[in-house]
């Protein structure tokens, strides 16, 4: 057990380096958008769901779980974008 949980701490720092780098674009994306409204573009989301859902399938992901990770993902970049937003219009 202990040794799983090895595997499974040094996974999760893995993708906290990953989910780092998404961040930073993120952050580049808020930079690109001019206006408050196009923070959050449901298309781009739903486009980015449909990807991670294929991917997830294929990779033997669960996708319930994928989707609800991937949905939690975007409001909290979107939350980001929008304090982004707010403190460069101050
Ligand atoms: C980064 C963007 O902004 C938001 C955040 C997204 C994400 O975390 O992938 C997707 C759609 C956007 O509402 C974008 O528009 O691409």
């Amino acid at each position: 057990m202990a040794e799983l949980r090895e595997q499974i701490d040094f996974l999760d720092s893995q993708l906290v380096e990953l989910l780092s780098q998404r961040q930073r674009y993120i952050e580049r994306a808020a930079e690109i958008k001019a206006h408050r409204h196009e923070i959050r573009d449901e298309a781009r989301i739903q486009d980015v769901l449909n990807k991670v859902s294929a991917a997830a399938e294929k990779a033997g992901l669960k996708v319930e779980i994928a989707q609800r990770v991937w949905r939690e993902l975007m409001e909290g970049s979107i939350a980001l974008e929008m304090d982004c937003y707010e403190a460069r219009a101050k």
